[in-house]
């Protein structure tokens, strides 16, 4: 949907208002999720964290997208997010999980600033920063499961991500429509990293415009 800008004759996106489905998922964590959606929506374009396309879907396809995950997280853990840029789905997650500790690793300044800011500003005490690229950090952050959305395709990924999990560790990718072509391209990295109980998930139907696929895996 856009409206004319300011400017006239060029329109603006208009952002998605909140669908049904969110206070459902987000239960009584809902205001937090509108107040970091509602930021995201008035600075992400210009801190450089989300496109003016997003705007009309950013509840259906960056939020709920992201907090559908929130089950599959283990009770209390450690969980680390590669890549969370403008939080998704690390910052959606912390606010949903109260009882998880989300250690967002993200190599570039700004958008860690903007973790830092907006985890201090929302008082997500469950939150830890870490500016790094994912090959940088080790087994030193004690992860219990490691999300990633959005950050590349599997055989790049689980190399990256494996070694910051000791066995019994879990990796819990977002994924899109091609997720199946990818774990086929991916054997040779998911042998090597010595991955089991590989499944695909469809998470949020019935809740979410397009069902969140994500890969899930567990170190033998
Ligand atoms: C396309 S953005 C996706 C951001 C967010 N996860 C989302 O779904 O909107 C990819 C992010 O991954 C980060 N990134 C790329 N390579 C990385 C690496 N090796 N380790 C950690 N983060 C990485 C980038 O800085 C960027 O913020």
């Amino acid at each position: 949907m856009t409206q004319p800008s300011p400017a006239g004759g060029e329109t603006a996106p208009v952002p998605e208002a909140e669908p049904e489905s969110a206070a459902r998922l987000f239960g009584d964590r809902i205001d937090v999720a509108r107040s970091f959606t509602a930021e995201l929506v008035a600075r992400g374009e210009e801190l450089g964290l989300i496109g003016p396309i997003e705007l009309p879907r950013i509840w259906t396809r960056h939020i709920l997208n992201s907090v559908v995950v929130a089950p599959l997280l283990r009770e209390g853990a450690r969980v680390g997010d590669i890549g969370s840029g403008a939080g998704l789905p690390g910052l959606v997650l912390a606010i949903a999980r109260p009882d998880v500790t989300m250690v967002l690793i993200e190599p570039m300044e700004r958008r860690v600033d903007w973790l830092r800011s907006e985890s201090e500003r929302l008082g997500l005490e469950n939150v830890e920063v870490v500016r790094a690229r994912a090959e940088e950090v080790g087994r030193d952050l004690d992860l219990a499961q490691v999300t990633a959305r959005a950050v590349s395709a599997l055989s790049k990924l689980i190399p990256i991500t494996r070694p910051l999990l000791d066995v019994g560790g879990q990796l819990v990718f977002l994924k899109g429509a091609r997720v199946h072509d990818e774990i086929e391209a991916a054997q040779k990295q998911i042998r090597k990293a010595r991955l089991d109980e590989i499944e695909v998930l469809e998470l949020g139907d019935g809740d979410v415009a397009e069902v969140t696929r994500v890969f899930r895996a567990t170190v033998v």
